[in-house]
């Protein structure tokens, strides 16, 4: 058998608080409490001596793990959680709890044995740990939508879309899927800006490229601002007759929009579109596409602006009433 006197010191110079409840009497009364108990609390033996431990709660009990520690006690049956604990000055602090009860030979509660723990610091120094990795991960979201969003206008830019466009193509190589390409650019933007100032150029970029966000909406659709007033959009699985629809519908919300724009036909603010439907296979590239998307887009600019045209040469859309359209100052974007 171990010797008492060594289990004495044991006890007394424990760094953890230990307090022993007498079991059998009412409202478990403390009978002794260590000195690592009476620095933890700032309660001395003597002031604890007799009182049920749930002093250390000072009144602001939290029901739960009261009621926990009730039923844990009344089986006779241990406890360990982390609570909430207040010293005598009314300090918090987190007390790691672990309260284990004593029995007889034969089964009966005699006492229970609280160990106590003052993990404060530790807890703090999880919480600011997981405080550091949160403003890491915001960091890391800001850093990544400074990478691949455009500043102004919030959607994907240029950088961005040549990375998504090489995955896009490979994926829809592979399963098949025809994919629709737009090239988008704002009419006579030059004039707008030249009228209306550069900040309210800016808004009208804004609002064209929310316009084509919300006309563009299933998580296959791609939306990157390809340069300066230059939109392009990749629908993947979009076939020819959609891909027409969709485009015909840009003009007509962008026109929707309602900003003046004094060198269009209509007056208004105005679009024009530039599209192709490919299925991808070996003998055709990403970048060739592009290419005949853009082609499609000169089309559109040439046969009189605010329309739509498909890289075939068939020209869609509100066809304004027409005037001599000077021939397409190819955006430069
Ligand atoms: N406000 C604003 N203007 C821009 C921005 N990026 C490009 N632009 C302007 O867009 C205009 C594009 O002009 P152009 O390339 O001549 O084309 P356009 O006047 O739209 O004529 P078409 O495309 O031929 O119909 C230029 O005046 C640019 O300064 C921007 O971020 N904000």
């Amino acid at each position: 058998m171990i010797d008492l006197e060594l289990l004495q010191h044991a006890v007394m110079d424990s760094r953890d608080g230990i307090a022993i409840a007498d079991a059998r009497a009412e409202d478990l009364p403390l009978i002794f409490v260590n000195p690592a108990f009476e620095r933890m609390t700032g309660y001395s033996h003597d002031e604890v001596l007799g009182r049920n431990c749930r002093f250390l709660q000072n009144g602001r009990i939290d029901p739960e793990s009261r009621a926990e520690m009730r039923a844990a006690l009344r089986k006779g049956q241990g406890f360990s959680k982390v609570v909430t604990n207040y010293r005598k000055d009314d300090t918090p602090f987190w007390n790691e709890l672990s309260i284990s009860p004593i029995h007889t030979e034969r089964g009966a509660v005699t006492h229970f044995i609280g160990f106590q723990k003052d993990v404060t610091q530790r807890l703090l120094v999880d919480e600011e740990l997981r405080a550091r990795n949160r403003d890491l991960e915001s960091a890391k979201k800001a850093l990544e939508e400074l990478v691949t969003l455009d500043a102004l206008t919030g959607v994907y830019n240029r950088r961005h879309f040549d990375d998504r466009m090489e995955s896009l193509w490979k994926i829809s190589s592979r399963t098949g899927e025809s994919m629709a390409i737009f090239f988008i650019d704002i009419d006579y933007f030059k004039t707008f800006n030249d009228h209306f100032g550069h900040q309210a150029g800016d808004e009208a970029l804004i609002q064209v490229a929310q316009t084509l966000a919300e006309s563009f909406q299933r998580g296959s659709d791609f939306l990157a601002r390809y340069g300066g007033e230059e939109f392009v959009v990749v629908a993947c699985g979009m076939d020819q007759e959609p891909a027409r629809y969709f485009a015909e519908r840009l003009c007509e919300r962008v026109r929707e929009l309602d900003f003046d724009n004094p060198d269009t036909e209509s007056g208004r603010l105005t679009i024009s579109v530039g599209y192709t439907v490919v299925t991808p296979h070996g003998g055709l590239n990403a970048q060739t596409v592009i290419e005949r998307a853009d082609q499609a887009l000169f089309e559109a600019k040439k046969a009189g602006r605010d329309r739509a045209c498909e890289a075939t040469g068939s020209t869609h859309g509100w066809a304004p009433a027409r005037r001599s359209y000077e021939v397409s100052r190819r955006s430069n974007s």
